[in-house]
């Protein structure tokens, strides 16, 4: 049984949850179930605090959990990185009043609020920085400078619009860039049903980023079409009943989706389909 831990608040907690639906496992319908057992796909659902998540796959009381980059950092817990999972994507930033600092070294003496203070602490002593304190809080971080118990901030910036709203400004380079991902211990034996679950989710992962694409093109336009669009291995080319055309199916990039459509119809193809994928083994 792969006992599983699941941002139950947050940010990290529906996207999680969709990609555990999308990749077949069970989820809870109702907020308040903290424990979703998953006979089916032989796996277990703890639905806790994305800060203790790696907390607790640190102490081996489940196998794996979903959480972010920076609270595994921030965590100290013996947990590893075992896939990043491509949502909550941040950076995390000094930042201070506006036009007032532009260098790390700046900080030296300072007071820094943070919820991350492992995180910070580390960073600025890695570079030989001494801050005044570092003030832990647990949000609304921003706001910490014009109450006077902070000179700098350092926190989680995904738009900046926060941290603008606050007058405040970043400087320094990102301490780190952050997305939500699967932890593991590295150092015991790969749980059962590990393998399954990565398989699932990295074919989730790998169906988002792309689409299916279908086209119908002159037989004589065919090769240059493919060109367009190779797919993975090589695209499917069907006959049509009229034998002067034929029909391609490919997959492409998702973001590239446009570029690539303009491309075919300027060649001369046409009924150009655009198909999402839900999952795949590639
Ligand atoms: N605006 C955001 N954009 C992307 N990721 C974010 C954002 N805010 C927080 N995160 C990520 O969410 C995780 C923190 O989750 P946590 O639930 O502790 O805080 P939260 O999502 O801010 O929720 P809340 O503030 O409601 O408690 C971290 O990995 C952090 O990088
Ligand atoms: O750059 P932005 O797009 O503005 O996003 C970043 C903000 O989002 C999160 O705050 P949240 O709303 O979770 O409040 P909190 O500070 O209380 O955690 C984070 O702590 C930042 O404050
Ligand atoms: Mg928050």
């Amino acid at each position: 049984m792969l006992r599983i831990a699941v941002p139950n608040k947050g940010s990290l907690s529906e996207p999680a949850t969709d990609l555990l639906r999308e990749a077949g496992y069970r989820q809870r319908r109702d907020a308040r179930e903290l424990v979703l057992p998953d006979p089916d796909n032989d796996a277990e659902f703890f639905f806790l605090r994305p800060r203790d998540i790696a907390v607790y796959v640190g102490a081996g009381t489940v196998d794996v959990g979903i959480t972010g980059r920076d609270l595994l950092l921030d965590s100290s817990s013996p947990a590893t990185e075992h896939l990043p999972l491509g949502f909550a994507r941040s950076t995390f930033r000094f930042a201070t009043t506006a036009g007032t600092m532009t260098d790390l070294a700046q900080v030296d003496g300072q007071r820094v609020a943070t919820s991350y203070p492992v995180l910070v602490e580390t960073h600025l002593r890695e570079r030989g920085i001494t801050p005044s304190a570092v003030v832990r809080l647990d949000g609304a971080v921003e706001t910490a400078i014009r109450l006077g118990v902070a000179d700098v901030i350092a926190d989680v910036v995904e738009t900046g619009t926060t941290l603008r709203a606050a007058g405040l400004e970043i400087f320094g380079e990102p301490l780190l860039r952050s997305e939500a991902v699967l932890v593991r211990r590295s150092d015991v034996d790969v749980p059962a049903g590990l393998d399954v679950l990565t398989r699932r989710l990295q074919g989730v992962l790998t169906a988002r980023q792309y689409v299916l694409l279908d086209y119908d093109v002159p037989t004589s336009l065919v090769e240059q079409a493919v060109a367009i669009t190779p797919g993975l291995e090589s695209p499917t080319v069907s006959a049509l009943h009229n034998n002067e055309w034929a029909a391609v199916r490919a997959m492409v990039r998702r973001e590239e989706t446009n570029r690539v459509m303009d491309a075919l119809y300027d060649l001369g193809a046409r009924a150009i389909l655009v198909t999402s994928i839900h999952a795949c083994r590639l």
